[in-house]
């Protein structure tokens, strides 16, 4: 039995469709549905919050888990990153008021506020300069538009959600996307069935 910790959300659709193309499961899922596990054959997947993921992974809870990469560097967990699964794709990046350019380099105790408190200290840390990291939970672009903050670091896809903020992104932190994680005890004692695994994902991507 193998078991997956998929990531709930925006994700949830383009995983769903490649475990179909896999045969591995046929999951389709309405607003109506609550279900968390599903079983099918010798698979057992959990419909987990995106930030969770890599902690279900971790405690070997889960063999298995579909996560953005911006979640597996914000949670540092012990887990191993098997393939990048090529959808999902966006960017990590500070952002700040358009007609502030990047004059956010030059302030000396910078206010950040954002989603991902360690990728942003992180940042900051490598380049040396001082901040007081904000967390926010969501609409993170309210942060500079109300003065709580000088910048933010946030997730860029479009740009849109910038642009008709008043926003820009000023530097790319991290280019993101969908990632297969294993638990690397998993890894060792049910090498074969997630090595199929992975092989039936690679064919996949190879195809596209
Ligand atoms: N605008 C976007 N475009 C493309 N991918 C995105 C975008 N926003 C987030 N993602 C990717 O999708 C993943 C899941 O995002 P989603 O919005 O479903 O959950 P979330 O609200 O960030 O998660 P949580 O509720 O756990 O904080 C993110 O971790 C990221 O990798
Ligand atoms: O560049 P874009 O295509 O506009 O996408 C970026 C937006 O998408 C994400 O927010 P989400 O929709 O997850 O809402 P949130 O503010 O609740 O995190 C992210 O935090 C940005 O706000």
């Amino acid at each position: 039995m193998l078991t997956f910790a998929l990531s709930k959300g925006r994700l949830a659709d383009k995983i769903f469709k490649m475990l179909k193309e896999l045969n591995l499961v046929d999951i389709t899922i309405d607003e109506e549905d609550r279900r968390l596990i599903i079983e099918q054959g010798e698979f057992r997947f959990f419909l987990a919050k995106p930030s969770d993921v890599p902690t279900f992974v971790d405690n070997g809870v889960a063999d298995l888990g579909v996560v953005g990469k911006d979640t597996i560097i914000e949670e540092h967990r012990d887990i191993a990153e098997l393939l990048d699964l090529g959808f999902g794709k966006c960017r990590m990046c500070v952002c700040a008021p358009k007609e502030d350019g990047d004059s956010y380099k030059n302030i000396v105790n910078l206010r950040v506020a954002t989603k991902y408190p360690n990728i942003a200290k992180a940042y900051f840390d490598s380049m040396g300069q001082n901040t007081t990291i904000i967390k926010l939970n969501g609409s993170v672009e309210l942060a500079p538009i109300t003065g709580l903050s000088d910048c933010i670091v946030d997730i860029v896809e479009s740009g849109r959600t910038l642009r008709e903020n008043g926003l820009q992104d000023v530097t790319t932190i991290h280019d993101l996307s969908a990632r297969l994680v294993a638990n690397p005890a998993s890894l060792k004692t049910k090498y074969d069935e997630i090595s199929a695994v992975v092989e039936g994902f690679r064919a996949i991507l190879k195809e596209k």
